[in-house]
């Protein structure tokens, strides 16, 4: 039994799947991933979200608990990604009576997941469209591409729960106790980062609503600090840097690069600045991305491979393209032992994104460290140090 009482009349179903390899067949999750799932108890019963299909067995039998011999009015769908909404039709089957609340974009996928169109059973909801289940009054709100087209928000306004579907979530388990912001900046940068526009549209939505508690569809249910919360999400949205710092990430073949990393490492930690250093032929480049999000500086430094860019550093920075990396500022390390490439083609990557200031220092080492690119270094690392943006 997985019960928890989020309020006596919001109760948790959701289920914690600690096997789980890989979330989304490419997010290692050490500490599994929750697929949330709620009821709120009321004359009427409103089920939030289903879950993947891996834990269906589990949170039936959680709602069954909570149902305890009743059955549930209504199915509220956030969104139609299958982590939450594999058990749609399933659900529907169980309880044929009970209705389908969804806008009409979802309408249009359930059909294309499960090839029923539930038109008769559905109730089609639009933005700030409301339901009452009694006490409880549901209010709609359309967030879409955060991070999928069809998505919506629901806000309970006799208690203020804002039901924020994707929103808010992190890798991990449901515990309150477990830390929040890394594996949700994980989360956010990987899953939702592209889509800053549309999250800011949301938390402007979001505004004028008084929220005591968020629930999310991954990880704990959210309920004091709430200004930290969308605090941290109005600054991941609007792609500002979170803290002054330097993330070096290298991708090095046989270690020349990557020994020059980590000396410039040790240059910049003596001139004062926080340094992460990752490597990204080892480090998983979800961690690698959430961290070139929350410093305002980046090092990239690769060896050049077949007049390339070590495969790492390629996957690397095709993410942070991909994620719309922004507003940072940036150095180039490179390494070849004939023709040397890797600091062109770093620079054309970070020149296609949006105000990166790319440093003017540059380091091209020809196979091994040598006393010049030290000197080199030494300068880069003062420019770094220096905080003022090139304008
Ligand atoms: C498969 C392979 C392809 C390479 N291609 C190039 C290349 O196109 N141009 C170049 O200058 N060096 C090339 N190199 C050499 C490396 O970039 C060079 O040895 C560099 O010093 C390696 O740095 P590291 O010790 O950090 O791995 C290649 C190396 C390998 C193993």
């Amino acid at each position: 039994m997985n019960e928890t009482k989020v309020t006596d009349a919001v109760r948790y179903i959701g289920v914690h799947d600690k096997t789980l390899d890989l979330f989304e067949s490419q997010y290692a999750v050490p500490f599994g991933m929750t697929y949330n799932s709620y009821v709120i108890l009321d004359d009427k019963i409103a089920v939030m979200d289903t879950v993947d299909e891996r834990a269906t067995k589990a949170w039936i039998s959680n709602l069954r608990n909570v149902l305890d011999g009743k059955t549930p009015d209504y199915l509220v769908i956030s969104h139609m990604e299958p982590d939450h909404a594999a058990n749609v039709k399933y659900l529907a089957e169980l309880y044929p009576n009970m209705k389908i609340v969804a806008n009409a974009k979802e309408f249009a996928m359930i059909e294309q997941f499960f090839g029923e169109d539930y038109k008769e059973r559905g109730i089609v909801v639009k933005e700030n469209d409301t339901l009452s289940l009694g006490t409880h009054t549901l209010q709609f709100i359309m967030a879409p591409m955060v991070h999928w087209p069809e998505v919506m928000v629901t806000y309970e306004k006799s208690e203020q729960i804002l039901f924020s579907a994707d929103a808010f979530g992190r890798f991990g388990g449901a515990d309150p106790k477990e830390e929040w912001t890394d594996e949700a900046r994980r989360y956010y940068i990987n899953i939702v980062g592209k889509y800053g526009k549309q999250v800011q549209m949301l938390l402007k939505k979001l505004s004028g609503l008084p929220v005591s508690k968020i629930c999310s569809l991954h990880g704990a249910v959210l309920d004091s600090d709430i200004d930290f919360y969308l605090g941290k999400y109005d600054t991941w949205s609007s792609y500002r840097p979170e803290e002054e710092g330097v993330f070096i990430a290298y991708a090095s073949i046989y270690g020349h690069t990557k020994e020059a990393a980590i000396r410039l490492a040790q240059m910049l930690k003596k001139q004062g600045s926080k340094v992460v250093l990752c490597d990204l032929t080892r480090e998983d480049i979800s961690g690698a991305a959430a961290n070139a999000f929350r410093y305002d500086k980046m090092v990239l430094a690769c060896s050049t491979y077949d007049g390339s860019l070590f495969p790492p550093m390629e996957a690397f920075l095709h993410r942070l393209k991909v994620k719309n990396y922004q507003n940072r500022k940036v150095a180039l390390i490179e390494n070849g032992t004939w023709a040397p490439m890797a600091k062109k083609l770093m620079r054309t990557y970070m020149e296609s994104m949006k105000d990166v200031t790319i440093c003017d220092t540059m380091v091209s080492i020809k196979s091994a460290l040598k006393q010049e690119n030290l000197e080199c270094m030494e300068t880069l690392a003062k420019e770094l140090s220096d905080n003022r943006k090139k304008e």
